[in-house]
């Protein structure tokens, strides 16, 4: 359903400091996986999640969803794709200081135009699942870094995707806790969630939840499993 035929990323094209951090890249993705991207620092993995998630683009080759070539489309598509299609739980979180958990779950429906009292819900119904209905409230900065990551991730799933993208998502957690964020994971899977995410991690990388994993080294794919 996801399918990147050659791609290459590179940056800051034609200057002194011009570097390829993708090199003609073909992957399939399917529906319905937990897939890992693994490989040493620097080797590409999240410079590839930003083109699966349509944050960036490719410099040459294509992205195609479910057989449309995304690639190409325009900015304004593209937006509304990342909207409805992708959610995102960043590496550092990058939640809102001076906002409550349930108030940063919720910013990224408010272009949707649905009503405010639906979302709340929405946002309210999320935190409960990820047994967070006690800290809704709280200012996120003053939450553990593991009730941070499930307002992160909470926030990922407020519009409904049906992927999520998870940048090291176990980067910053202890064991107990990498542990609860695989379960996260594994339950939103069982309930027909794709998800994509990189990883150094063994806990992550050698769980049974993991169906493909893609081993990237100085921008290529070495290995797919
Ligand atoms: N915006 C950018 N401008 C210039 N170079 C970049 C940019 N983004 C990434 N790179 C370079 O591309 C290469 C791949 O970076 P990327 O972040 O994708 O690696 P990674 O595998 O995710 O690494 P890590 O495991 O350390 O997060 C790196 O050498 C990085 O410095």
């Amino acid at each position: 359903m996801l399918e990147l035929v050659d791609i290459t990323k590179s940056f800051h094209e034609g200057q002194p400091n011009a570097y390829t951090a993708l090199k003609n890249v073909s992957l399939t993705l399917e529906r319905g996986k937990v897939i890992a991207l693994h490989g040493p620092s620097g080797s590409g993995k999240t410079t590839l999640l930003t083109l699966i998630g349509c944050l960036a683009r490719p410099t040459s080759g294509r992205v195609r969803l479910d057989g449309q070539d995304i690639s190409s489309l325009p900015e304004r598509f593209l937006t509304a794709l990342r909207r409805e299609r992708f959610g995102f739980v960043f590496q550092q979180f990058n939640l809102i200081a001076g906002m409550s958990a349930r108030d940063n779950v919720m910013v990224p429906a408010y272009p949707t135009g649905l009503p405010y009292r639906m979302l709340l819900d929405r946002a309210e119904e999320l935190l409960a699942q990820l047994n967070l209905s006690h800290r809704s409230g709280a200012l996120v900065q003053t939450l553990s870094g593991g009730e941070q990551q499930r307002v992160a991730i909470a926030r990922a799933l407020i519009n409904q995707p049906d992927i999520l993208i998870a940048d090291e998502p176990t980067a910053n957690l202890d064991s107990a806790l990498a542990k609860e964020c695989l379960d996260i994971l594994g339950r939103l899977n069982a309930q027909g969630t794709t998800v994509i995410l990189s990883s150094h991690d063994p806990l992550v990388l050698d769980s049974p939840l993991v169906q493909q994993r893609v081993g990237l080294r100085d921008g290529q794919v070495q290995e797919v499993r």
